[in-house]
Formats: structure tokens, C-alpha cells, sequence
């Protein structure tokens, strides 16, 4: 199974600004990784690079031990050489063909004998749930099913590399679901190398092995789900992840919860004209009654309580923290009211410290 190594990639569609900027990531042998990013990031880009429907302007692109894009060496494998399966947002079924038809279409390529071909199609189509229509065609489908046959007719050929750009945006939240399931069944079980687009945070988190962050082209953090989440490499990556989202606390700023954030830093040895903000995930915060002899290395944040919204299995508390709104998950609601004036707490494990730059700084607990 194939490492994919993106080496020094630019792409750049013709622009001022290029689509992708400088980037260095290697998808290892099994690995499910999600790119992940806000729109216009360069995520299309990127797995389109990879599938060879896309020039890379400079770098190279290698899968396995073949250079498959290296513009200044003038190589360049196409497509259909690469031993993709692919999956992108338009399904690009053949319209003319049935979906039995579609789904075999590779495996025919693949000149596998016909009897062993019906009984892969039929087992593809039962497991997505296309059964029933296998004698339709494409028109006459819905987008979600549409989306099912493509998927169904990559995973028939068993591809051991496969690109998927948001694959499941066009089903419903159930479905949705299941597929996801499906997905990560598959990849366990045939340790495929997956590379996933998603703008969906939560989709990227419970599917991938590793996630890549991008933003703006650049490649911000590539790690883990836990670890990209616990510990931000930059203050966007801390933004980016999170419902509600991280609490941030500005330190260019004279307010009253700059001082609170500064006291907590000062506990810890860090100056407070060094740092350009501090971050609290809402859920990483206890609502406290307020207690002052709570250790100094906490970051406690003295505030007002404004609402309570049930958010369904927990509650977001919004409190008024000197000049700013601050947000924290509880899930048991107790006596709290607006108008209680509480403390919000956090440990130093939990705080997440910028520098001006708005790149993390590691505050030691
Ligand atoms: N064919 C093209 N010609 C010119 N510019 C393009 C082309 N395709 C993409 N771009 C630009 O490149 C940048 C990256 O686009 P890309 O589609 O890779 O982002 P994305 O992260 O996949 O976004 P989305 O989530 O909206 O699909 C954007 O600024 C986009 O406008």
C-alpha cells in the first residue's frame, strides 16, 4: 500500500495568490487523513493534485516509490496510471449506464471474470443500499443515491489508495452517519490509505487517524484528532476547532480580563507582554461559586452569569467577563441563574497560551 509524499507543493491557478503555498505532508501507509479547512482553503486543490486532474506548478507529488508530478524534472503520470479510487463531490457517473452497470464499470476494466463480477456488484449495491435501483439510471436518482453509487463503485475495485472530497455532503444527517461508519469500517478492514476533504470538523474528527489543518494554502498543523485539538499549533487552529469555540482573551487590550489572564500567566512565568492571547475551550471550563483561596495556577476568570441555553444533553453558560462574553459547557445545569456572580475555572493543563504572532507558547502546569 502506497505512502503518499507531497514535497515543496505550489500550486498556482494563474492568480496573484497561489492556491496551495509550499506544502510538505506525507500520508503514510494507512493512514485516514482528512484535510481539513475552511472554504477556498486549497483542500480541492490538494487531493486533485494527488489524483494527477490537476499540474502541480512546483514540488513533487509521490505515491509509493513513483514521482508522479514533478514539474521540473518534466514528469507527470496521468490519472488513470495512478491506481486511484476517487470520489469527488460531483459523482461523474457514466449517465448512459445503469447504476449495476456503473458500479461494474472498473471491475470490467479490470477484466474480472463476469460471474464473480455480478456477485461483487451485488454485494457493493446491498451494502450502500442502492439494491433497488440497480436497473436505473443516473437521472433517475436522487443526489444522495447518486453519491452512494459512486462510492459503491470505487470501494468494487478494492482500491488501496483512495481521494474522497466530501463524499457525503450530499446525504442526509442519518445517512450521513452510517456511510461515516461504513467508511472507517472499510478502511480497518482493508487498510486502505484514505485521503478525505472535509470542511466538517466533527466528520474530520471521529474519521481520520490524522487531520490537516489548511488555511489561506498553508498547511497550519498536521496530527492526530486528540492532539490537533488539545494542543493548537497556532491561535487559528485553536479557533477553527470547537462548538461552541474557544474562549480567547486578548492581551494587547487594557480590560478587566486581561487582567485575569495576566495573573494566571504571571503564575506561570510567562510575562504578559509576551503573550498575544489566552485561549479556554468552553468545556474545559467549571462554573465555580467564587473561593479565594483557589490555587494561583488556575486561570479563574470572576464573572457574571447573562443566560443558561440548554443545548440538548448539556448546558452553555454565557458569562459576562469583565468586557467580554465568555462560553462554558456544563452538563448539569444545578442552581445556576443569570445574575449569579461565579467564577470560571479552568486548570493551567486547559489554558492555551498565543504569542503576538498567535502561535502557541507551552506554559509549563
Ligand atoms: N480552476 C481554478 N481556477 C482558478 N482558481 C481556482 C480554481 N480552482 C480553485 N481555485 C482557487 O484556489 C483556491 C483553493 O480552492 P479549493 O477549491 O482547493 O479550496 P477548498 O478548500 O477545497 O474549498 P471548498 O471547501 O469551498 O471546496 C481558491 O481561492 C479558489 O478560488
Amino acid at each position: 500500500m502506497p505512502t503518499i509524499t507531497l514535497d515543496g507543493i505550489v500550486k498556482n491557478y494563474g492568480g496573484d495568490q497561489n492556491a496551495v503555498e509550499h506544502l510538505d505532508l506525507t500520508i503514510d501507509d494507512g493512514d485516514f487523513m482528512c484535510l481539513l479547512g475552511p472554504s477556498g482553503c486549497g483542500k480541492t486543490t490538494t487531493v486533485r493534485m494527488i489524483a494527477g486532474l490537476e499540474n502541480i506548478t512546483d514540488g513533487s507529488i509521490t505515491i509509493g516509490d513513483t514521482v508522479v508530478d514533478e514539474p521540473r524534472a518534466n514528469r507527470f503520470v496521468p490519472p488513470e496510471k495512478r491506481d486511484i479510487g476517487l470520489v469527488f463531490q460531483s459523482y461523474a457517473l457514466w449517465p448512459h449506464l445503469t447504476v449495476a452497470d456503473n458500479v461494474d464499470y472498473g471491475l470490467k476494466l479490470r477484466k474480472m471474470p463476469k460471474a464473480e463480477r455480478a456477485e461483487r456488484v451485488s454485494q457493493m449495491t446491498q451494502k450502500l443500499g442502492i439494491a433497488p435501483y440497480v436497473d436505473r439510471y443516473p437521472a433517475q436518482l436522487s443526489g444522495g443515491q447518486q453519491q452512494r453509487v459512486a462510492l459503491a463503485r470505487m470501494l468494487a475495485v478494492n482500491p488501496k489508495l483512495m481521494l474522497l472530497d466530501e463524499p457525503l455532503s450530499n446525504l442526509d444527517s442519518r445517512l450521513r452517519l452510517e456511510m461515516r461508519a461504513e467508511l472507517k469500517r472499510i478502511h480497518d478492514e482493508f487498510k486502505a490509505t484514505v485521503v478525505f476533504v472535509t470542511h466538517d470538523q466533527w466528520e474530520a474528527m471521529t474519521l481520520a487517524t490524522r487531520v490537516a489543518v489548511m488555511n489561506q494554502g498553508v498547511l497550519q498543523q498536521v496530527g492526530s484528532p486528540m492532539d490537533i485539538y488539545d494542543r493548537p499549533r497556532n491561535r487559528f487552529v485553536a479557533n477553527f476547532l470547537g462548538v461552541p469555540p474557544m474562549n480567547f482573551i486578548e492581551m494587547g487590550e487594557e480590560t478587566p480580563q486581561r487582567v485575569y489572564a495576566a495573573r494566571f500567566l504571571e503564575a506561570h512565568g510567562v510575562p504578559a507582554s509576551a503573550a498575544g492571547s489566552v485561549g479556554v475551550r468552553p468545556e474545559a471550563l467549571t462554573v465555580a461559586q467564587p473561593d479565594p483561596s483557589r490555587p494561583s495556577g488556575d486561570l479563574v476568570l470572576p464573572g457574571r452569569i447573562e443566560s443558561v441555553m440548554p443545548t440538548g444533553g448539556s448546558w452553555t453558560v454565557e458569562a459576562a467577563v469583565g468586557g467580554q462574553r465568555v462560553y462554558a459547557t456544563t452538563l448539569q445545569r444545578g442552581s445556576l441563574q443569570p445574575g449569579d456572580e461565579v467564577e470560571l475555572v479552568a486548570p493551567a493543563a486547559q489554558a492555551h497560551v498565543f504569542d503576538t504572532d498567535d502561535e502557541r507558547v507551552e506554559v509549563t502546569a
